[in-house]
Protein backbone atom coordinates (compact mmCIF):
# COMPACT_ATOMS: atom_id res chain seq x y z
CA UNK A 1 0.00 0.00 0.00
CA UNK A 2 1.18 3.58 -1.03
CA UNK A 3 0.88 6.32 0.91
CA UNK A 4 2.16 9.93 0.37
CA UNK A 5 1.58 12.95 2.76
CA UNK A 6 1.79 16.15 1.14
CA UNK A 7 3.45 18.61 3.60
CA UNK A 8 2.11 22.01 2.24
CA UNK A 9 3.58 25.31 2.53
CA UNK A 10 0.88 27.45 3.94
CA UNK A 11 1.55 30.98 3.42
CA UNK A 12 -1.41 33.69 3.94
CA UNK A 13 -0.07 35.81 0.82
CA UNK A 14 -1.36 32.86 -1.31
CA UNK A 15 -4.98 33.38 -1.18
CA UNK A 16 -7.16 30.41 -0.14
CA UNK A 17 -8.46 29.59 -3.81
CA UNK A 18 -4.97 29.16 -4.93
CA UNK A 19 -3.84 27.23 -2.73
CA UNK A 20 -6.96 24.85 -2.90
CA UNK A 21 -5.94 24.77 -6.58
CA UNK A 22 -2.29 23.95 -5.74
CA UNK A 23 -3.33 21.29 -3.15
CA UNK A 24 -5.54 19.37 -6.12
CA UNK A 25 -2.73 19.09 -8.96
CA UNK A 26 -0.57 18.16 -5.85
CA UNK A 27 -2.77 15.11 -5.20
CA UNK A 28 -3.34 14.69 -8.95
CA UNK A 29 0.31 13.89 -8.71
CA UNK A 30 0.32 11.26 -6.64
CA UNK A 31 -2.17 8.77 -8.71
CA UNK A 32 0.48 6.27 -8.63
CA UNK A 33 -0.73 6.35 -4.87
CA UNK A 34 -2.96 4.49 -2.87
CA UNK A 35 -3.48 6.72 -0.16
CA UNK A 36 -2.86 10.87 -0.21
CA UNK A 37 -2.84 12.74 3.00
CA UNK A 38 -2.94 16.38 3.67
CA UNK A 39 -2.59 18.50 6.78
CA UNK A 40 -4.64 20.22 9.49
CA UNK A 41 -6.38 23.32 7.95
CA UNK A 42 -4.55 23.72 5.12
CA UNK A 43 -6.80 25.70 3.54
CA UNK A 44 -6.55 28.80 6.27
CA UNK A 45 -3.55 27.96 8.32
CA UNK A 46 -3.84 26.55 11.77
CA UNK A 47 -2.57 29.74 13.90
CA UNK A 48 -4.59 31.89 11.82
CA UNK A 49 -7.18 32.59 14.20
CA UNK A 50 -8.90 35.87 12.40
CA UNK A 51 -9.49 34.46 9.16
CA UNK A 52 -11.44 31.32 10.59
CA UNK A 53 -14.89 32.77 10.53
CA UNK A 54 -14.32 34.38 7.19
CA UNK A 55 -12.91 31.10 5.71
CA UNK A 56 -15.52 28.64 7.41
CA UNK A 57 -17.44 26.68 4.81
CA UNK A 58 -20.43 24.13 5.43
CA UNK A 59 -19.49 20.73 5.50
CA UNK A 60 -20.62 20.43 1.27
CA UNK A 61 -18.19 23.69 0.61
CA UNK A 62 -15.63 24.24 -1.91
CA UNK A 63 -13.16 22.43 0.07
CA UNK A 64 -15.08 19.61 -0.26
CA UNK A 65 -15.92 19.91 -3.66
CA UNK A 66 -12.10 20.63 -4.38
CA UNK A 67 -10.96 17.59 -2.89
CA UNK A 68 -13.78 15.17 -3.71
CA UNK A 69 -12.85 16.37 -7.68
CA UNK A 70 -8.93 15.62 -7.12
CA UNK A 71 -9.72 12.36 -5.35
CA UNK A 72 -12.02 11.05 -8.28
CA UNK A 73 -8.93 12.34 -10.55
CA UNK A 74 -6.36 10.68 -8.73
CA UNK A 75 -8.11 7.25 -8.21
CA UNK A 76 -6.87 7.39 -4.61
CA UNK A 77 -7.95 6.98 -1.03
CA UNK A 78 -7.60 10.69 0.26
CA UNK A 79 -7.66 11.80 3.68
CA UNK A 80 -7.89 15.91 2.85
CA UNK A 81 -6.37 17.36 6.27
CA UNK A 82 -8.78 19.54 7.63
CA UNK A 83 -10.89 22.86 7.33
CA UNK A 84 -13.04 25.07 9.23
CA UNK A 85 -16.39 23.49 9.29
CA UNK A 86 -19.46 25.95 9.99
CA UNK A 87 -22.03 23.95 11.11
CA UNK A 88 -25.67 24.36 10.63
CA UNK A 89 -26.33 25.66 13.77
CA UNK A 90 -23.02 28.12 13.36
CA UNK A 91 -20.51 26.31 15.20
CA UNK A 92 -17.15 25.79 14.13
CA UNK A 93 -15.26 22.79 13.99
CA UNK A 94 -11.67 21.42 12.76
CA UNK A 95 -13.17 19.02 10.25
CA UNK A 96 -11.05 16.11 8.53
CA UNK A 97 -12.55 15.01 5.61
CA UNK A 98 -11.86 11.06 3.93
CA UNK A 99 -12.71 10.47 0.49
CA UNK A 100 -12.80 7.00 -1.90
CA UNK A 101 -11.22 6.66 -4.65
CA UNK A 102 -14.36 7.62 -6.39
CA UNK A 103 -14.75 10.52 -5.04
CA UNK A 104 -17.43 9.98 -2.26
CA UNK A 105 -17.21 11.06 1.23
CA UNK A 106 -16.36 8.32 3.36
CA UNK A 107 -16.10 9.55 6.59
CA UNK A 108 -15.58 13.01 8.29
CA UNK A 109 -14.05 13.77 11.71
CA UNK A 110 -14.37 16.60 14.17
CA UNK A 111 -11.31 17.57 16.48
CA UNK A 112 -11.49 16.24 19.83
CA UNK A 113 -8.90 18.06 21.63
CA UNK A 114 -9.18 21.64 21.08
CA UNK A 115 -5.58 23.86 20.82
CA UNK A 116 -5.36 26.89 22.87
CA UNK A 117 -5.79 26.68 26.19
CA UNK A 118 -8.11 29.33 27.18
CA UNK A 119 -7.64 31.42 23.78
CA UNK A 120 -7.64 30.51 19.65
CA UNK A 121 -8.87 27.16 18.63
CA UNK A 122 -10.25 26.23 22.04
CA UNK A 123 -12.37 29.56 22.68
CA UNK A 124 -13.39 29.87 18.41
CA UNK A 125 -14.04 26.07 17.77
CA UNK A 126 -16.70 23.57 19.23
CA UNK A 127 -15.25 19.68 20.30
CA UNK A 128 -15.91 16.80 18.18
CA UNK A 129 -17.14 14.07 20.54
CA UNK A 130 -17.35 11.09 18.20
CA UNK A 131 -13.56 8.66 17.21
CA UNK A 132 -13.50 7.94 13.67
CA UNK A 133 -12.32 5.20 11.48
CA UNK A 134 -12.24 4.46 7.86
CA UNK A 135 -11.69 0.64 6.62
CA UNK A 136 -9.53 1.17 3.40
CA UNK A 137 -8.99 -2.23 1.50
CA UNK A 138 -6.16 -3.00 3.27
CA UNK A 139 -5.74 -1.44 6.47
CA UNK A 140 -8.26 0.43 8.50
CA UNK A 141 -7.57 3.88 9.23
CA UNK A 142 -8.01 5.99 12.80
CA UNK A 143 -8.20 9.32 12.67
CA UNK A 144 -7.28 12.14 14.88
CA UNK A 145 -6.06 15.69 14.35
CA UNK A 146 -2.82 17.40 15.91
CA UNK A 147 -3.08 18.60 19.51
CA UNK A 148 -5.05 14.84 19.87
CA UNK A 149 -1.67 13.34 19.33
CA UNK A 150 -1.30 14.01 22.56
CA UNK A 151 -4.19 12.18 24.62
CA UNK A 152 -2.91 8.41 24.07
CA UNK A 153 -6.62 7.42 25.34
CA UNK A 154 -7.65 8.47 21.99
CA UNK A 155 -5.57 5.95 20.13
CA UNK A 156 -5.68 3.22 22.43
CA UNK A 157 -9.41 3.38 22.07
CA UNK A 158 -9.47 3.71 18.01
CA UNK A 159 -7.08 0.69 18.20
CA UNK A 160 -9.63 -1.26 20.49
CA UNK A 161 -12.29 -0.86 18.53
CA UNK A 162 -9.54 -2.21 15.06
CA UNK A 163 -7.85 0.76 14.00
CA UNK A 164 -3.93 -0.43 12.04
CA UNK A 165 -2.75 3.25 10.64
CA UNK A 166 -3.50 6.01 12.51
CA UNK A 167 -3.66 9.51 10.56
CA UNK A 168 -2.66 12.69 12.34
CA UNK A 169 -2.81 15.74 10.36
CA UNK A 170 -1.37 18.84 12.14
CA UNK A 171 -0.51 22.30 11.97
CA UNK A 172 2.38 21.78 14.53
CA UNK A 173 4.63 24.66 15.79
CA UNK A 174 8.39 24.57 15.42
CA UNK A 175 9.30 25.15 18.99
CA UNK A 176 7.86 21.71 19.94
CA UNK A 177 9.29 19.60 17.58
CA UNK A 178 10.78 17.46 19.48
CA UNK A 179 7.49 16.79 21.31
CA UNK A 180 5.71 15.65 17.79
CA UNK A 181 8.35 13.31 17.04
CA UNK A 182 8.71 11.89 20.11
CA UNK A 183 4.99 11.11 20.33
CA UNK A 184 4.19 10.37 16.93
CA UNK A 185 7.29 7.32 17.27
CA UNK A 186 5.52 6.67 21.15
CA UNK A 187 2.05 6.25 19.53
CA UNK A 188 3.26 4.19 17.08
CA UNK A 189 5.08 1.69 19.30
CA UNK A 190 2.45 1.59 21.94
CA UNK A 191 -0.49 0.77 19.39
CA UNK A 192 1.60 -1.17 17.40
CA UNK A 193 0.04 0.37 14.26
CA UNK A 194 1.49 2.83 11.14
CA UNK A 195 1.40 6.22 12.12
CA UNK A 196 0.89 8.70 9.24
CA UNK A 197 2.22 12.48 10.81
CA UNK A 198 1.99 15.12 7.78
CA UNK A 199 2.01 18.81 8.82
CA UNK A 200 2.46 22.11 7.59
CA UNK A 201 5.44 23.95 6.38
CA UNK A 202 5.80 28.03 6.22
CA UNK A 203 4.56 30.31 8.99
CA UNK A 204 0.82 31.39 9.44
CA UNK A 205 -0.62 33.35 12.78
CA UNK A 206 3.22 34.37 13.20
CA UNK A 207 3.91 30.60 14.66
CA UNK A 208 6.44 28.88 12.96
CA UNK A 209 5.05 25.32 11.20
CA UNK A 210 7.87 22.16 12.53
CA UNK A 211 6.99 20.63 9.11
CA UNK A 212 8.99 17.02 9.70
CA UNK A 213 6.20 15.31 8.70
CA UNK A 214 6.75 11.94 9.46
CA UNK A 215 6.01 7.59 8.54
CA UNK A 216 6.41 5.36 11.85
CA UNK A 217 5.74 1.78 10.81
CA UNK A 218 4.34 -0.46 13.99
CA UNK A 219 7.89 -1.05 15.22
CA UNK A 220 8.38 1.87 16.15
CA UNK A 221 11.11 2.36 12.71
CA UNK A 222 10.64 6.08 10.85
CA UNK A 223 10.41 4.91 7.29
CA UNK A 224 10.41 8.56 5.99
CA UNK A 225 10.23 12.60 7.41
CA UNK A 226 10.43 15.27 6.08
CA UNK A 227 12.39 18.41 6.28
CA UNK A 228 10.74 22.27 7.68
CA UNK A 229 9.65 22.96 3.76
CA UNK A 230 7.09 21.71 1.24
CA UNK A 231 7.79 18.35 0.70
CA UNK A 232 5.77 15.17 0.05
CA UNK A 233 6.68 11.67 1.94
CA UNK A 234 5.45 8.50 -0.43
CA UNK A 235 6.39 5.61 1.05
CA UNK A 236 5.24 2.04 0.70
CA UNK A 237 3.45 -0.03 4.17
CA UNK A 238 3.34 -3.22 4.56
CA UNK A 239 -0.44 -4.06 5.95
CA UNK A 240 0.60 -7.30 7.09
CA UNK A 241 3.31 -6.22 9.17
CA UNK A 242 0.35 -4.47 11.75
CA UNK A 243 -0.54 -7.96 12.57
CA UNK A 244 2.74 -9.90 12.51
CA UNK A 245 4.04 -7.27 15.02
CA UNK A 246 1.40 -7.44 17.50
CA UNK A 247 1.87 -11.34 16.97
CA UNK A 248 5.37 -11.52 17.69
CA UNK A 249 5.11 -8.95 20.61
CA UNK A 250 2.33 -9.62 22.09
CA UNK A 251 1.80 -6.44 24.66
CA UNK A 252 -1.60 -5.29 23.24
CA UNK A 253 -2.27 -8.55 24.28
CA UNK A 254 -0.55 -8.26 28.04
CA UNK A 255 -2.81 -5.23 29.18
CA UNK A 256 -4.39 -4.99 32.72
CA UNK A 257 -7.70 -3.61 32.37
CA UNK A 258 -9.72 -2.20 35.30
CA UNK A 259 -6.79 -2.36 38.16
CA UNK A 260 -8.15 -0.21 41.56
CA UNK A 261 -7.61 3.74 41.75
CA UNK A 262 -4.24 3.84 44.32
O1 LIG B 1 0.23 20.21 21.08
C1 LIG B 1 0.94 21.02 20.47
O2 LIG B 1 2.05 21.33 20.88
C2 LIG B 1 0.48 21.64 19.19
C3 LIG B 1 -0.98 21.45 18.93
C4 LIG B 1 -1.48 22.33 17.85
O3 LIG B 1 -0.78 23.16 17.35
C5 LIG B 1 -2.83 22.17 17.32
O4 LIG B 1 -3.55 21.24 17.74
O5 LIG B 1 -3.23 22.96 16.45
Amino acid sequence: MRASLIQMHVDPAEPVNSRRERAGSLIRERASSDLVVLPELWPVGAFAFETFADQAEPCEGPTHQAMSQAARDAGVWLHAGSFVERAPDGTLYNTSLVFSPDGALAASYRKIHRFGFDKGEAVLMGAGDTPVMVPLPDTTLGLATCYDLRFPELFRQLVDAGAQTLVIPAGWPARRRAHWSLLARARAVENQSYVLACGTAGTNGGVEQAGHSVVVDPWGEVLAEAGPYEEVLTVDLDPAKVAKTRADFPALRDRVLGLDTP
